[in-house]
């Protein structure tokens, strides 16, 4: 079932940094889920929620050009992608994957740097520019006084709060981020989805995945959410947060209250 048919509800304002057209994922063995339309607009930030294994991480990489679609296009500022070099991608766009697996010793700021890559040529040492833009990044994820810490020394947090850095270093007009709240406190997770937020004010563009359907609620401005059967809505985050909806999309029972003259939603206790 789709509920919401297009991706054109309450989007009028920015020009689409990119837009996936009639985009079916490719999820290994299994069928095509609901073609998406998805025109991501500057100064839009969106949520993607579904259940565990529904494609999330999948969307995702194919979003940032790191896994071909089954089907359709993805247009990067009004070019097709997959024409673009990857180096001219990665000045546009920077994913913030779930899990990172470091393959060699580095510190915090050398990690940092690998943001400004896309833009340096082969062999080109990092200038000072580059070094202030790290270390900037650094300062506004609460890292800066972590420049020489070796990455494997880094709590869970602090390393993904070094790989938000490592985004913002890139300095693209479209964050993806993939649980971006992940191995965070809540003092941080806020502090992460306040700078998305920060982001996205000054133009730019965000999707993220996310568990948290409250923090979606509270961050999100469209919400796309994929269900196990293959269907998938979106559309503007209030027409959406509707709990039989949600309930649907999780597969559990759900209580609705508004706080702050926001939807908060909690699993309803078992009888
Ligand atoms: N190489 C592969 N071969 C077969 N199946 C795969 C492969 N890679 C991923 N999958 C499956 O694709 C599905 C989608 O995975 P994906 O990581 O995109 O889900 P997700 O929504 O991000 O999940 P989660 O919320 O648990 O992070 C899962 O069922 C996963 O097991």
């Amino acid at each position: 079932m789709r509920v919401a048919p297009t991706g054109s509800i309450g989007l009028t304002a920015g020009s689409a940094l990119l837009e996936a057209r009639d985009l079916v994922i490719d999820i290994p063995e299994r069928g095509d889920g609901a073609p998406l339309n998805l025109p991501i607009r500057a100064g839009s930030c969106w949520g993607v929620l579904g259940p565990n294994g529904v494609g999330k991480t999948t969307l995702l990489h194919t979003l940032a050009g790191l896994r071909p679609a089954r089907r359709g296009q993805l247009w990067l500022d009004g070019e097709p992608m997959t024409e673009m070099p990857r180096r001219v991608v990665a000045q546009r766009l920077a994913l913030v994957f779930q899990d990172r697996h470091d393959g060699f010793p580095a510190t915090v700021l050398e990690t940092a740097l690998i943001g400004r890559h896309p833009y340096l040529r082969p062999w080109q040492m990092e200038t000072a520019a580059d070094y202030a833009a790290a270390r900037s990044a650094l300062i506004r994820v609460g890292l800066g006084g972590f420049e020489r810490r070796a990455l494997d020394t880094l709590s869970g947090g602090e390393r993904q709060r070094l790989a938000i850095a490592t985004a913002l270093t890139q300095d693209p007009a479209l964050f993806l981020f993939d649980e971006p709240t992940n191995h965070l406190d809540l003092h941080h997770q806020v502090a992460v989805l306040d700078l998305v937020r920060g982001l996205v004010q000054t133009g730019r563009a965000a999707v993220m995945s996310l568990h948290d359907l409250n923090l979606a609620a509270r961050y999100c401005d469209h919400l796309l959410f994929l269900y196990p059967d293959g269907a998938a809505c979106w559309g503007a985050a209030r027409a959406m947060l509707v709990p039989t909806a949600l309930e649907r999309l999780f597969g559990q029972t759900l209580v609705a209250g508004e706080v702050d003259g926001q939807p908060v939603f909690l699993p309803a206790r078992r009888a």
